[in-house]
């Protein structure tokens, strides 16, 4: 696992460097989206690079990490709109090569299948991007999760769903109570993870993260069981890490070239 402390600037241009690298070498690249505040600042340096440099998504397929159950399909909250508007319309992606799990399914269970499928028809995610919970969800995966799950209907806990008001008026009540989202084996199967955390508030759940033991009760520690996770925090985010100087004099002595 490595991990970057640096300005979220900073980490956003790595992140966006890392994808452009992807899409430059195969432009039908599988990339995994997620929503949050976390890869706001990556998906505003894509648009730009989109919209300054030609960095086209035209042949890139994108699957998303989750979404939430029951929201109408117009709402401003439901990830696939989110998507659609901090990302896909800006890099003018074909709507039909993104993919979310549908939380308007009659049949929820067969919408997860479904999703599975699509995902290993598509050869796997390439490049996941991750944010991570206050409580140390990845995705929508809430402490308890299995760490061999799959895509599935899943309950919020309470924290989340107060942490996610905010986008909804600061009314917790106006949060879904369920989602679909990707397991942690899902997740672990794609081919790079990079996760971005940035702010006080993610210290604990980012320390665990990398220095915990592996648990379901902190589920993003199984990244640590991946072979090429990367984890982009700044300072504050990375305020509680035991070992910060070492992943500091760690990412100073590397060779520019060697990309993440
Ligand atoms: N389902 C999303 C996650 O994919 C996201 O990583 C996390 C952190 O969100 P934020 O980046 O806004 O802090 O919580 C949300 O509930």
């Amino acid at each position: 696992m490595e991990v970057v402390i640096a300005p979220a600037e900073e980490l956003a241009v790595l992140a966006a460097d890392a994808i452009e690298t992807l899409l430059r070498r195969d432009p039908a690249a599988v990339l995994g989206l997620a929503t949050g505040s976390s890869p706001l600042k990556v998906y505003d340096e894509l648009a730009r690079r989109h919209e300054q440099e030609g960095l086209s998504f035209a042949r890139a397929r994108g699957f998303m990490l989750d979404e939430y159950v029951g929201l109408p399909a117009d709402h401003p909250q439901r990830y696939r709109n989110v998507i659609e508007t901090e990302i896909a319309s800006r890099v003018a992606w074909p709507a039909e090569q993104v993919h979310g799990p549908d939380g308007l399914a009659e049949d929820l269970p067969a919408a997860c299948a479904a999703y599975e499928q699509a995902i290993t028809d598509a050869g796997g995610v390439d490049l996941q991007i991750l944010g991570i919970g206050t409580d140390g969800h990845i995705a929508f995966n809430e402490p308890g999760s299995s760490l061999a799950s799959r895509t599935r209907i899943k309950t919020l806990t309470r924290q989340t769903r107060v942490d996610n008001a905010r986008f909804f008026g600061d009314d917790v009540d106006q949060v879904p109570t369920h989602c679909l989202t990707q397991g942690l084996g899902t997740i672990m199967a794609a081919r790079h993870l990079v996760l971005l955390a940035t702010g006080r508030h993610k210290a604990e759940a980012v320390h665990q993260l990398v220095e915990g033991p592996i648990s379901a009760m902190w589920p993003g520690t199984v990244m640590q069981l991946h072979p090429h996770a990367t984890v982009l925090v700044d300072d504050a985010a990375a305020s509680r890490l035991q070992l910060g100087d070492y992943y500091r004099q760690t990412y100073l002595s590397k060779p520019g070239w060697q990309g993440l």
